[in-house]
């Protein structure tokens, strides 16, 4: 005897209601391996693995009325089995039920679009309790903590904006974390903008926009991050904005996040301004230098490492653009204190590692060439490009050219023969000397060590 088709839905949805509800882990550990007998007069009789399961399963009258309703229309009740007490009449059905629950799967037709599996890809490391305060986001972290307490409430949509690293994401997977932990059932998605285009582009190609609208238009919950990544891109900007208009109307929250202003957002300024007037813009700016101080106290307790407050006041003094820049400092100066088993991080270790950081930055960020690099040299010491490629040699032209060589040597990846190319044809030999001659000058030489970070930071 095998399961009927309305047995077959019911324990279907036991299942993802379990799935959404327990957690994997006691999904696949108790969940999984019971089987549905059969359901005679509202009763579900259910066979289980071990009788260690039993406790576990007697808790689970929610499930079962809950898809006893949603399914049979009907109050269901619940038995337990395991080998040892199982009625002899119900032998075969275990035997029956073990084939049945391989084709539940296959078979199962019920689901509501509110259980389309869902992949909300929040970062649980971002909470509000890990987020620290500060005079730039003390309103938007309000907003936030506003609307986790009252999704679709009196901030909807809300709209923050401000510049990179600065703490959006975070926030906005706050709001997603908070809200699961008080509902763990609400359907929260956090999308990038750019994962937004790919989901939309790959699900027209593959016709599958049904997939994509049941996804998105039945959330609880949108966090869109980086709205400014949809410029350019109408087909998707108009699906974001039906998207938009369906979950309003049906009062779920929206949060979008952009690195400007909706005014600055010119294709799709109007669209959004006109419907951010329903809810509430709010802006990020750079920590001053408290917040920067506060944010470098929490972020060393996190990483567990030990740096001197003087340490932390220099870099808090020295990094002024992002809190995600401050996060790159202190672990580039947690590796470097590892790799040179550096004890105490004084200021002096801080300084060597942020330059270092420095040039990486510089190296890795702008595409800097050779030449950019000697006309700035030459800029500065004021003299022509062509003379420091030139054969000539007195001291106010061979000194720069110097300077340029090492420079070129520490900010791209050139080697030594390609350097000497540049400058005339030189032998690489000259490059290794030029370099060798400044390394030792800029141990000692703090104005040499002044005017290197001159040039690099004219190089940015
Ligand atoms: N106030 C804060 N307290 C603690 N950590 C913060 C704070 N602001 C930012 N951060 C941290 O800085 C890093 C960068 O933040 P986040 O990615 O949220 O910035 P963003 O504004 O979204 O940047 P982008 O626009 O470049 O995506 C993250 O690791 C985040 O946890």
């Amino acid at each position: 005897m095998t399961l009927t088709q309305n047995e077959l839905k019911f324990w279907e949805r036991v299942k993802e209601l379990a799935q959404n509800n327990l957690g994997q882990s006691p999904y696949d550990y108790f969940i999984e391996p019971a089987k549905l007998l059969e359901i005679t007069e509202n009763d579900a009789k259910i066979y289980l693995e071990s009788d260690l399961h039993r406790d576990f399963w007697k808790k689970q009258e929610d499930l079962i009325k809950t898809a006893g309703f949603e399914v049979l229309g009907a109050p269901i009740s619940f038995s337990l089995y395991t080998a040892d007490d199982i009625d002899p009449t119900l032998y075969d059905r275990v035997e029956a039920a073990s084939i049945a629950s391989a084709e539940v799967s296959e078979t199962a037709t019920f689901i509501t679009k509110s259980d389309v599996k869902l992949k909300n890809s929040l970062n649980d490391k971002y909470t509000f309790s890990n987020f620290v305060q500060g005079d730039g986001n003390r309103m938007t972290l309000g907003a936030a903590i506003a609307v986790a307490n009252d999704p679709g409430g009196m901030y909807n949509p809300l709209f923050i904006y401000g510049g990179p690293g600065l703490g959006k994401t975070h926030l906005m997977n706050a709001i997603g974390n908070e809200i699961l932990s008080t509902n763990p059932n609400a359907r929260v998605k956090y999308v990038s903008s750019e994962n937004f285009v790919n989901d939309y582009v790959q699900s027209s190609r593959k016709n599958q926009m049904q997939e994509f609208t049941d996804e998105y238009r039945t959330l609880d919950l949108l966090l869109l991050d980086d709205i400014q990544f949809f410029a350019n891109k109408e087909g998707t900007i108009n699906e974001f904005f039906q998207t938009f208009n369906t979950l309003h109307d049906k009062g779920a929250q929206i949060v979008i996040s952009s690195d400007r202003p909706p005014l600055e957002l010119n294709e799709f300024q109007e669209r959004l301004t006109s419907r951010f007037g329903w809810g509430l813009t709010t802006d990020i700016t750079a920590p001053n230098y408290e917040d920067r101080m506060a944010i470098l106290l929490n972020k060393v307790d996190e990483m567990a490492i030990k740096v001197p407050s003087e340490t932390l006041s220099y870099i808090a003094s020295r990094i002024d653009s992002n809190v995600r820049d401050l996060e790159g400092a202190l672990k580039n100066l947690k590796f470097y204190a590892d790799t040179y088993h550096v004890e105490t991080i004084n200021v002096d270790t801080a300084a060597k590692a942020l330059n270092m950081l420095e040039s990486d930055k510089l190296m890795h960020d702008s595409d800097i060439s050779s030449s950019k690099i000697q006309e700035e040299v030459a800029n500065f010491y004021k003299i022509s490009v062509a003379d420091m490629i030139s054969k000539k040699r007195p001291k106010e032209i061979a000194y720069p050219r110097q300077i340029a060589m090492y420079l070129i040597r520490e900010l791209t990846n050139k080697s030594l023969p390609a350097i000497g190319k540049e400058f005339g044809g030189r032998d690489h030999t000259t490059v290794m000397y030029a370099q060798s001659q400044i390394s030792k000058k800029m141990k000692t030489d703090t104005q040499l060590q002044k005017e290197m970070d001159t040039i690099k930071s004219n190089l940015r």
